[in-house]
């Protein structure tokens, strides 16, 4: 079943919920306004058609703009939700088929209230394009300076990954940058320090071999968790212990893993596709390779050198 969901996003980027209405599967959840395809539809008409019955507005499928496509199951026939940036629209939203609408932004908006497919929407949203990992080789205080710069460009969403170092050399590093993370309202991730994650309140970023021991989300819904994965039993497990994201590796020819055979784009497409959460092209790709991961299932692109030359 192809299910088009329209992410209404509003000048102060924010997003309109519907909640699903009594009677309905998943009733009382909060979703975004869409439905099933019918007959001879693709996804932009069925949500041209969509909107204008549950919302009672127009839009014009050229402003749509592809986000994220979901692989789900409620244990009935698996579903494919194909999720849609919607910017430009006429008419005022109304409640005409939903229980209730309400525009909410992303940041706020609490994942456990959403459908369960629609986690991976939400957390497309609230990513960047950009998740910078920082150099192997550096000092504690050098990569603290590389991230303090990041911040200063723009970047976001960041992966302290020091692995000459102890964890606990690493984590006071890490709490050292508490203030600027905070001011720019962006976001670290520890490489694998569970412990340290949820001493310091950041993110972890965990590796394969972690997934395959967790059962079970490690932080709470306002911490990120993400894992390196590399093939689609990989990406089922981040899934299964309740990552946010990952990402994928190597995509493409890279000096740090000479041994590794690149994925290259296509199957990197195949892969994010069939996840049910956003994936990071990592390997050989670099800022400006951001529309070639989208155009390829990609949330954007992680990586190490081609990050912190600027
Ligand atoms: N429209 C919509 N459906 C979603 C979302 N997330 C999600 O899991 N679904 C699921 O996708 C399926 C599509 O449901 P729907 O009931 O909205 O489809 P529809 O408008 O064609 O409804 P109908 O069956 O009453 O004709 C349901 O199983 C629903 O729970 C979402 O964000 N939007």
């Amino acid at each position: 079943m192809h299910v088009a969901a329209g992410v209404l996003v509003d000048g102060a980027g924010r997003v309109l919920l519907a909640q699903r209405p009594p009677g309905k599967h998943l009733a009382g959840r909060w979703e975004f306004p869409g439905g099933k395809l019918e007959a001879g539809e693709d996804t932009a008409a069925a949500l041209v058609r969509e909107l204008d019955e549950e919302l009672g507005i127009a839009v014009d499928p050229l402003s749509f703009e592809p986000l994220i496509r979901v692989p789900w199951s409620y244990g009935e026939r698996p579903l494919c939700l194909d999720a849609v940036i919607v910017r430009a629209w006429s008419g005022v939203p109304a409640a005409l088929d939903a229980a209730a609408i309400d525009w909410r932004d992303p940041r706020d908006v609490d994942p456990s209230l959403l459908a369960p497919a629609d986690r991976a929407i939400l957390a497309a949203l609230r990513l960047p394009e950009h998740y910078p990992v920082t150099p192997s080789d550096v000092s504690v205080e050098r990569a603290a300076t590389l991230v303090r710069a990041a911040l200063a460009r723009g970047e976001r969403l960041m992966q302290w990954r020091l692995p000459s170092v102890s964890l606990a050399e690493a984590r006071k590093g890490a709490a050292g940058l508490l203030p600027e993370l905070r001011r720019f309202g962006a976001s670290l991730l520890l490489n694998r320090d569970i412990e340290g994650a949820r001493e310091l309140g950041l993110g972890v970023h965990l590796s394969a071999a972690q997934l395959r021991e967790l059962d079970a989300r490690p932080l709470p819904p306002s911490q990120w968790v993400a894992a390196s994965c590399h093939d689609a039993d990989e990406l089922a497990m981040a899934v299964r212990c309740g990552c946010d994201f990952a990402t994928v590796s190597p995509v493409m020819p890279t000096a740090s893993h000479p041994g590794a055979e690149p994925l290259g784009w296509p199957r990197f497409a195949k892969l994010a596709e069939a996840a049910a959460l956003p994936v990071f092209a990592l390997g050989g790709v670099g800022p400006h390779e951001v529309a070639e991961a989208r155009m390829h299932a990609g949330q954007g692109t992680a990586g190490i050198r081609a990050f912190w030359r600027a």
